[in-house]
C-alpha cells in the first residue's frame, strides 16, 4: 500500500502530458502556458482543452487562436456537485493528466480533487499563506506589506491552502498603486506557472506531507 502522503507523477518518457485547463477571465497566465510548450521550454505536453464558467472569457478566444478545444461550460441550473461532475466529464474525455486553474473563480469540489490529487495546480498573485481568496494583490497593497508576491500550489479541498510548489517575491515600491503593484506581480506569475508546469511534467515533483520537494 503506498503511503498516501507521498507523491510524485511518473510521466512515461515518451508520453505527452495532457493539460487541461480552467479558466474565467483574459487568460494571461493560460498564454504563457500555451507560449512555453509551443517555444520548447515546456516538452512533452500540450494543453488538450481550456473550459470556462464564463462564456465571454478572452481565455477561450485565446485558446481557439492556437487550435485548442475551447468549451464555454453553464454554471446555470447545476450544483456545485453537479458542475464539477460535468468538469469531469470533460477531463476524462480528453485523458487529462495534469488540471491548471488559472484565473479560475469557482471553488472545485472534493469530487475533482480526489480524481486528480497531487494533479491541480494553481497560481495565485499572493505570498500564501497570506491574503487568501479573491484580490489578493489589493489585499496585499491596502495592508501595506513591503513585499508581495505570488505563488503556485497543488489544489485541495481548502482555499489556496495546498503544498505550496514555487513561490516568487515581488518588492512593493512606494510609487506603486494597486494596479501597478498587481501589473508587476503578473509578470511574474508568467514566469513561475510554466516553470511549476515544467517540473511537473518532468516527475521532478514530489510531495510530502504539506511539503513540496523539487528533484534534482
Ligand atoms: N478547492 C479549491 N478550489 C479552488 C482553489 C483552491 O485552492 N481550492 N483555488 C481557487 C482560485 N481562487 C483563488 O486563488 C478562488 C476562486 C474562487 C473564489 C470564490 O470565492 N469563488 C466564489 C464565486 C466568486 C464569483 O463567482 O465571483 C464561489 O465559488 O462561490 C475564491 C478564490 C480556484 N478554486
Ligand atoms: N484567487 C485566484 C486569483 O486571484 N487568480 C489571479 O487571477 C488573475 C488571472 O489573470 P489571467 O486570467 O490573465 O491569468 C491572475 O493574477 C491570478 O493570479
Amino acid at each position: 500500500m503506498q503511503n498516501p502522503n507521498i507523491s510524485l507523477f511518473q510521466s512515461k518518457s515518451s508520453m505527452t502530458v495532457k493539460i487541461a485547463v480552467l479558466v474565467s477571465g483574459r487568460g494571461s497566465n493560460l498564454q504563457a502556458i500555451i507560449d512555453s510548450i509551443e517555444k520548447g521550454y515546456i516538452k512533452n505536453a500540450a494543453v488538450s482543452v481550456v473550459i470556462s464558467n464564463k462564456a465571454d472569457a478572452y481565455a477561450l478566444e485565446r485558446a481557439e487562436k492556437h487550435g485548442i478545444s475551447a468549451v464555454f461550460l453553464d454554471p446555470e441550473g447545476r450544483d456545485r456537485a453537479g458542475y464539477d461532475r460535468e468538469i469531469l466529464k470533460i477531463l476524462k474525455q480528453y485523458d487529462t493528466d495534469l488540471l491548471l486553474l488559472a484565473g479560475y473563480f469557482r471553488l472545485l469540489g472534493s469530487e475533482i480533487i480526489e480524481a486528480y490529487r497531487h494533479r491541480i495546480l494553481n497560481i495565485h498573485p499572493s505570498l500564501l499563506p497570506a491574503f487568501k481568496g479573491l484580490h489578493a494583490q489589493k489585499q496585499a497593497f491596502e495592508y501595506g506589506v513591503k513585499v508581495a508576491g505570488c505563488t503556485v500550489h497543488f489544489v485541495d479541498e481548502g482555499l489556496d491552502s495546498g503544498p505550496i510548489i514555487i513561490q516568487k517575491c515581488v518588492p512593493v515600491l512606494p510609487e506603486d498603486t494597486e494596479e501597478t503593484l498587481t501589473a508587476r506581480i503578473l509578470e511574474q506569475e508568467h514566469i513561475i506557472y510554466p516553470e511549476a508546469v515544467r517540473l511537473f511534467v518532468e516527475s521532478k515533483l514530489k510531495v510530502e506531507g504539506r511539503n513540496v520537494i523539487t528533484l534534482k
